[in-house]
């Protein structure tokens, strides 16, 4: 069902032995350059590869007249399903290897397909018409539970039972690179009304997200074995939470402008069939779910995640480590969930993983959990500290897969405080 490229498999440009993006990645955005307008690609090594240029000279298995690459979105060809992506991708390695030598052996249409990276400018890879945030670490969870709720209950009675999540805002996803500002908002007060005010606690979480490539009709559901027809790929998210307005505002209806104001996504859209050399088991989950979220092969991705904070003085520290790999709930059984009540999907939703913590000590994805709710500050090379985030912090989050040989990677995706507007 996957499309695995042979770990031995060579381009035939020059691709740097350390690059995220050899070959076996070859992971879909959207760019553009000077001279010409948005369009889809694969990224590998430090070349953009022109989809448009290979579907126009005819080399893609996918009809002429679709033009599924030319447009300012991968919406329409994700829409297309498994069966093309897999023979788009089947083919990519063999023109990009020379193994079909039609692009190796055409100069002017090599001039047209490779695009040095640093010339191009990246843009949203979808055009997000959804944005659900799930709530799947169970670490996270209990982490965040103890803090805002009861600590002896921390985990509520539901969470071990589905896939928990809320449906967030689209309009402001952003991609990678795009700094924002601080939000405003109604602050808790102890005891008394709430004032208005620059948001105090500002945060991260550290997210991977999937995109849905082909959707569903409303009133049907999708199974959790029939999940990797419908999910195109992974990026890396940030879901910066305002803590304190998403205190104060959250009962009982879940997160609204505290998390509204900006969710960075990476660029590059990763497939399942580039993480496939990385499956390992998921954690065992126990009291089994309810059938509808049973998986006959439940599985999660070997993803070395790490998060980075960089302050205005110039200080630059790793801050956090964690693992995909450590998630209760699978984006299969996150799909079923969200289906199971008829809900469709569509081309270009986007579902965030939820904060992703773990169980060693410096595997917690939020400063909300490393400080304790800003009870014990983070302390930076420089000799600065941190409960939440300052003006001019900015946050990297990276995400990479190793085994033997092989080492993918799914970039990174950054974002950086400006000062809020009153
Ligand atoms: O437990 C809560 O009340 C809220 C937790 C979050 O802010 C989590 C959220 O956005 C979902 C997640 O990232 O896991
Ligand atoms: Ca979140
Ligand atoms: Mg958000």
């Amino acid at each position: 069902m996957f499309e695995i490229i042979d770990p031995s498999l060579r381009a035939f440009v020059e691709v740097a032995p350390d690059s995220g993006f050899p070959i076996q990645n070859l992971p879909y955005g959207i760019f553009s350059t000077p001279g010409q307008g948005m369009r889809a690609g694969v990224a590998l090594g430090g070349w953009i590869v022109d989809l448009h240029a290979l579907e126009r000279a005819g080399l893609l298995p996918v009809a002429d007249e679709a033009r599924l690459f030319g447009q300012g979105s991968l919406n329409a060809y994700a829409a297309t399903g498994r069966p093309t992506w897999a023979a788009v991708r089947a083919r990519l390695a063999a023109l990009l290897s020379g193994q079909d030598p039609r692009l190796r052996d055409d100069a002017d249409l090599r001039v047209r397909a490779f695009v040095p990276m640093e010339q191009s400018t990246l843009h949203l890879p979808f055009e997000i018409a959804s944005y659900t945030d799930f709530y799947s670490s169970e670490e996270h969870a209990t982490n965040v539970g103890k803090l805002f709720r009861d600590p002896a209950n921390a985990l509520s009675p539901n969470w071990k039972h589905m896939p928990i999540g809320y449906n967030g805002r689209a309009s402001s996803v952003v991609l990678s690179g795009h700094d924002f500002h601080r939000p405003m908002g109604q602050l808790p007060v102890a005891g008394g009304a709430p004032a208005w005010g620059a948001c105090r606690q500002l945060d991260f979480e550290l997210e991977t997200a999937f995109f849905i490539g082909r959707g569903s009709e409303l009133g049907t559901r999708i199974g959790p074995d029939q999940a990797a027809e419908h999910i195109f790929g992974m990026v890396l998210m940030n879901d910066w939470s305002a803590r304190d307005i998403q205190r104060w505002e959250y009962v009982p209806l879940g997160p609204f402008q505290g998390k509204a104001f900006a969710t960075s996504i990476s660029p590059w859209v990763v497939t399942l069939d580039a993480l496939e050399p990385f499956r390992v088991d998921a954690p065992v989950q126990d009291p089994a779910p309810l059938p509808y979220l049973r998986e006959q092969d439940r599985h999660a991705y070997d993803i070395e995640l790490t998060v980075e904070l960089a302050t205005a003085g110039g200080a630059r520290a790793p801050i956090a480590r964690s693992n995909f790999r450590h998630l209760y709930w699978t984006m299969p059984q996150q799909l079923a969930h969200h289906t199971s009540s008829g809900c469709n999907v569509r081309a270009g939703d986007l579902m965030g993983s939820g904060t992703i913590s773990g169980p060693a000590g410096d595997a917690m994805g939020s400063l909300l959990e490393m400080t304790r709710n800003g009870s014990q500050p983070l302390a930076l090379p420089d000799g600065s500290s941190r409960t939440f985030l300052e003006d001019g912090d900015e946050v990297v989050i990276r995400g990479e897969a190793r085994r033997g040989e092989l080492r993918i990677e799914l970039g990174s995706v950054r974002g950086r405080v400006l000062p809020a507007r009153d």
